[in-house]
């Protein structure tokens, strides 16, 4: 049976630390970090996460920040909004949270976002620097970044020689998963919806990523024997008429649990790494404003 793998306890084990460092930072005359979230529309779920984000953020003792736009927000507005944050000093990381509304651009949103402020890792520069290697002055994104905290946890920092799958190649997270696990030394492979049987890839995987937004698509079978198994997916499905919606990753959970060695519940595994990384990249953002190394964790 697999070592349930607690990401809420380690989510507010880096919480901490950036409490400490934000504590550190101000006593040494260092700018209190400053987060700005842009949220568009009214996506419950999106607001939940957004939620979360200022409050986690004024947990932290930043300055937090909340802008909260009508779906019928025009591209051109978000936009003014974007650079007046960009050109604000006392705002250190800027996050427009995802999905926007359809009559946005979100990719030239994104890259409005200057790099240096853009927590979220999602920019050319940001992308470009992890894609060759430049992990130090990079913006690591959230999600990736909290995963790999969970597999250290479990494989230590060395992952050298281990069999990677990554099963998704979203920009957010299956991309700069894969890169992530590339520069720990792992042989990484990519899977998409174009995959000839997954299911015979997935069972190489020492560290497989199910990162693919498809209820319980994983089934016990796919993990080999002993494997760590990282859950991104963030699925509601209802099962009967009527029943209240529950949340499900992309890994179903109760078989796989059966063969892997370690794996990642949902709730309460990868979700809470991703707020946690977020406040980890605002306070590194600040460290980094104030001319100082930023702490690692
Ligand atoms: N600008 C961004 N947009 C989005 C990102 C992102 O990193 N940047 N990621 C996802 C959503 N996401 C953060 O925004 C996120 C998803 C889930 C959780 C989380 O803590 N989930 C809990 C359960 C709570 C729930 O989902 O009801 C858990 O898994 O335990 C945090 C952040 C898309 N958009």
């Amino acid at each position: 049976m697999a070592e349930v793998i607690n990401g809420k306890l380690v989510g507010e084990e880096v919480v901490a630390k950036v409490k400490e460092a934000t504590a550190s930072l101000l006593e040494d005359g260092g700018a209190q970090p400053g987060l700005a979230v842009v949220i568009v529309g009214e996506d419950p779920a999106s607001q939940v996460y957004v939620n979360s984000k200022s409050r986690k953020a004024k947990e932290c003792g930043f300055h937090s920040e909340q802008h909260t736009l009508p779906a019928e927000t025009s591209e051109a507005d978000l936009l003014g909004l974007v650079e007046k944050l960009n050109a604000d000093p006392a705002i250190h990381g800027i996050l427009v949270q995802l999905p926007l509304p359809a009559q946005i651009d979100s990719a030239k949103v994104i890259q409005a976002i200057a790099a240096e402020k853009d927590v979220d890792g999602f920019n050319f520069t940001n992308v470009g620097k992890i894609g060759v290697g430049e992990l130090d002055s990079a913006f690591v994104p959230c999600t990736p970044a909290g995963c790999m905290i969970l597999v250290e946890r479990v494989h230590g920092k060395d992952l050298s020689g281990l069999t990677a799958v990554v099963i998704g190649r979203s920009n957010i997270v299956g991309k700069p998963m894969a890169n992530l696990l590339l520069a720990a030394n792992c042989t990484v492979t990519i899977a998409h919806s174009r995959t000839r049987d997954l299911a015979t890839l997935a069972r190489t995987a020492d560290i497989l990523v199910a990162a693919v937004g498809r209820p319980e698509i994983v089934k016990g079978d796919w993990v080999k024997p002993g494997a760590t198994v990282i859950d991104v997916g963030i699925n509601r499905v209802v099962s009967a008429e009527g029943e209240k919606a529950r949340l499900v990753g992309d890994v179903a959970f109760a078989e796989a649990s059966e063969n892997a060695g370690a794996i990642t519940p949902v709730p309460g595994g990868v979700g809470p790494m991703t707020i946690a990384m977020l406040m980890a990249n605002t306070l590194a953002s600040a460290y980094r404003a104030s001319g100082k190394p930023s702490p690692q964790f």
